[in-house]
């Protein structure tokens, strides 16, 4: 008889206080025989800390080591081939647990259609497996509520950027904004911030490392040491306030 395969499982398991997942996503995590998460080399994984205290013995895990973040490649190495062939790589070892009938759990930081990796294994798996999403709670709104800030008020819109677009593109995408949020700090901060003092944004900007972990850190945007920004941190600029 076919062995019946395996369902892939994206789970959100909320920007970093425990006690921000879901108790849908709690459960299908205790149900899954595999555990799979993304993690930069020699970290412990943001999501991985999140459930850890979750796991049990029977738990099979899956860390996926991305074999690039912010590290220079030789030639000929591009960036985008070595993290596509990760992703296939990636891929094939949850399906080899998926045909064997095992459900595969990928527990994601936030949500895992907001940025997320579990994107990239979504899009190669799931026209051939069963899949199911969970969202959780993303990082801006996690943000959000550890800065105390509301973020858009009666017809405004919010944008979403990445702190990865280069400086005249983002300048162009905040001038036009009611309010945003701005992703992917790390080593883009001290662009992000030139940028925001350029548009006389920055006394509205406000910035959150780590947000509702542990470890968050609160730092007035204009005393963050401009390279000691990490990659999990972002910056709000709330819609103005509507006095109703
Ligand atoms: C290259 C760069 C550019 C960029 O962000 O675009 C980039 N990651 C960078 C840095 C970085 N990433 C991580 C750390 C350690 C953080 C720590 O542990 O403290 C650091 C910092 C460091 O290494 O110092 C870990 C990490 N990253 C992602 C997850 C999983 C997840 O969140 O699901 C986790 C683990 C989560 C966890 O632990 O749970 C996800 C993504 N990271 C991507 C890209 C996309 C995948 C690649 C692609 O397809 O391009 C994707 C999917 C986002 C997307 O596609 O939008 C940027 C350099 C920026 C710069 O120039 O400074
Ligand atoms: C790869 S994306 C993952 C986003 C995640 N899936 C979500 O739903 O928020 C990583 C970026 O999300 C933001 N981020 C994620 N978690 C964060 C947190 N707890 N505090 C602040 N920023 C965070 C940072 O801007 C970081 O560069």
């Amino acid at each position: 008889m076919m062995q019946q395969p395996g369902r892939l499982i994206g789970l959100g398991v909320g920007p970093g206080d425990p006690e921000l997942i879901t108790v849908k996503a709690l459960r299908l995590l205790r149900e899954s025989p595999v555990v799979a998460y993304f993690v930069a080399k020699g970290k412990k994984g943001n999501a991985f800390g999140i459930i850890e205290a979750h796991l049990q013995d029977a738990q099979t895990l899956l860390p996926l080591v991305y074999p690039v973040t912010t590290e220079a490649l030789p030639a000929p190495l591009s960036y985008e081939q070595v993290i596509s062939d990760f992703y296939d790589a990636a891929g094939e070892e949850l399906a080899a647990h998926l045909d064997a009938g095992r459900d595969v759990a990928v527990i994601c930081e936030g949500d895992p259609f907001f940025y997320g990796s579990y994107m990239y294994l979504h899009d190669r798996l799931a026209e051939r497996y069963e899949a199911e999403v969970v969202p959780g709670v993303c990082s801006m709104l996690g943000g959000a509520s550890v800065l105390g800030a509301p973020l858009v008020y009666r017809n405004q819109s919010l944008s979403v950027l990445s702190g990865v677009l280069p400086h005249e593109d983002l300048k162009r995408r905040l001038a036009d904004a009611d309010a945003a949020v701005i992703m992917k700090l790390g080593r883009n901060f001290p662009k992000v911030r030139q940028v925001l003092e350029e548009l006389g944004l920055a006394e509205r900007a406000l910035y959150v490392e780590r947000a509702t972990m542990a470890n968050q850190k609160i730092v007035p945007l204009d005393q963050v040491e401009p390279m000691s920004s990490p990659y999990f941190s972002l910056i709000i600029v709330p819609g103005e306030r509507w006095q109703g």
